[in-house]
């Protein structure tokens, strides 16, 4: 036999993103996310679906630092990041593009990107040379830097949401609903966009409500109820599943 040993810690260090036994609530309520564990390989795109209300959001934004951690740790890269704040995380490797407000509407697509490195300086790979490579993602927005933020259309806001983050050359980004309020054409775009995200080395994680774009873009789908990951398989699988009986339970 030539298997070797299986090491743990060196398993965890190839992941890019390891949640371990994460609790977090609001206030002095009870759990909302009730011991979830993933581990995510780096430069996949993991989407995470579940009923409204199953926490979906308060996950992703447990793992930004935006909501307190009760228990359970959170590492990218091998780095535990469970007692920074959202800022460090930032420069730690992890971005975060909420829902919504995730843009400056009154200032211009040029401003936001300076905005968005502003508090930066330190992290590695942030600057000049990354900028390109940003933009070189999403040539719409070089071609109109004094356009303001605020009259771009939903999608093109996305884009410009996606490159602000991307801006602090992050090893993982997560992103909560990008698909929300969107037509189905531009949906498709923003999913194309995602996947060009990926391809440029960056880990996925993505909350995502409308499961049919999520299923087209991921490689693994995790299904979140009451605060729980209930099921984990690829999205090849789980194209095949009923999705009411993932979600409520209930038999085909
Ligand atoms: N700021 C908050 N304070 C108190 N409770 C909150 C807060 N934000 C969310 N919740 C509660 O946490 C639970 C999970 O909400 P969350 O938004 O994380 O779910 P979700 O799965 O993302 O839902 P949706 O798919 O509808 O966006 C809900 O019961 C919600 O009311």
């Amino acid at each position: 036999m030539n298997s070797r040993p299986c090491d743990p810690k060196a398993e965890e260090l190839s992941l890019a993103l390891a949640v371990s036994g994460l609790r977090a609530g609001y206030g002095r309520g009870g759990d909302i996310v009730c011991g979830i564990d993933l581990a995510q390989k780096a430069e996949s795109i993991v989407a995470v679906i579940g009923p409204n209300g199953s926490g979906k959001s308060s996950f992703i934004k447990t793992i930004a630092g935006l909501v307190p951690t009760r228990a359970g740790t959170v590492a990218v890269s091998g780095r535990d990041i469970t007692t920074l704040s959202p800022a460090r995380r930032v420069a730690s490797g992890l971005a975060y593009v909420p829902q919504e407000a995730n843009i400056f509407a009154t200032l211009t697509i040029a401003e936001n990107l300076k905005l968005a490195t502003e508090f930066l300086r330190g992290r590695a790979g942030v600057g000049p040379e990354q900028r390109e490579k940003v933009l070189d993602l999403f040539p719409e927005l070089r071609l109109r830097p004094r356009t303001l933020a605020g009259n771009l259309s939903g999608g093109q806001r996305q884009m410009l949401a996606f490159a602000c983050a991307l801006l602090a050359n992050p090893e993982v980004l997560l992103l909560d609903e990008p698909s929300a309020g969107l037509s189905p054409k531009i949906v498709g775009e923003t999913m194309e966009a995602v996947v060009r995200v990926r391809e440029a080395g960056v880990t996925v994680l993505l909350v995502e409500q409308n499961v049919a774009a999520a299923l087209g873009i991921a490689d693994e789908v995790v299904v979140l109820v009451a605060g729980r990951l209930t099921l984990r398989a690829s999205a090849a699988d789980i194209r095949q599943a009923d999705l009411a009986g993932l979600f409520f339970g209930k038999a085909a």
